[in-house]
């Protein structure tokens, strides 16, 4: 089984959990594309749903499959997100936002009742951090930003790379017009610390540790696919 596969695998099983009527948060990624597309197929057996999306690419592969979309301000309140991670521990922690689309992720999935998580089992980890933290930034003052975020990081007895992510030969900007520094930290032993710390600093938009957010993760692996679940 390939990686697509077990993606769709994950997207499949999610499913499940959308129902007639749902006001729905929808991710960003590979993992989401999947589930967009899967969606797609019942919106034209006859479900009716409405989706709020998490990207701007999000929303153009809805508006092609004819998935219906509303914007966040139009529907601020949500049943239910479905979303990809790039990391997965086993309190449903996650690191997101290797497609640049933290921000209006957690922002989607903070005003839904509930967020699933759609993985394959190669997000699963012990401890967060081996995937690059993406942290959201104001352009103004980049280079400030990221020193104050290496201070914090050594006072939590974090340290590693901290570099704007590229796209081509320009630095990549969100969908709401910022920059991501990737700070290779490598293993984040207090991520409830590391989040709240990166939030008091005034450059920092926001960033993709996602702690108390996720209630249920759908991993898929070869074998099938299996459910964890939070507390909260
Ligand atoms: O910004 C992007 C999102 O957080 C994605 O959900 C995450 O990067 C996982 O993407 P994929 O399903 O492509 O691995």
């Amino acid at each position: 089984m390939d990686a697509r596969e077990m993606k769709i695998r994950a997207a499949a099983a999610a499913l499940s959990y959308v129902e007639d009527g749902m006001r729905l948060g929808i991710g960003t990624g590979s993992t989401a594309d999947e589930f967009v597309r899967l969606l797609a197929e019942r919106v034209a057996n006859g479900m009716s749903v409405v989706g709020v999306p998490t990207s701007e690419r999000t929303a153009r592969l809805c508006v092609e499959l004819d998935v219906p979309l509303m914007s966040l301000d139009e529907l601020p309140e949500l049943d239910l997100t479905i979303d990809g991670a790039d990391e997965v521990d086993g309190q449903l922690r996650l690191i997101k936002g290797g497609g640049g689309a933290l921000l209006r992720e957690k922002i989607v999935a903070s005003a839904s009742s509930r967020m699933i998580v759609i993985a394959d089992e190669t997000k699963v980890v012990e401890t967060l951090g081996a995937f690059k933290l993406p942290i959201e930034v104001n352009p103004f003052g980049m280079v400030a930003t990221r020193i104050a975020i290496e201070k914090l990081a050594a006072k939590l007895g974090l340290s590693g790379a901290i570099e704007p992510r590229r796209s081509g030969d320009g630095i990549f900007t969100t969908d709401g017009g910022h920059y991501i520094l990737d700070a290779s930290f490598g293993r984040i032993p207090d991520a409830e610390a590391l989040a709240s710390a990166l939030n008091a600093i005034p450059g920092v938009v926001e960033h993709g540790l996602f702690i108390n957010m996720a209630s249920i993760a759908i991993i898929a692996g070869p074998a099938g696919a299996r459910t964890l679940k939070a507390d909260n």
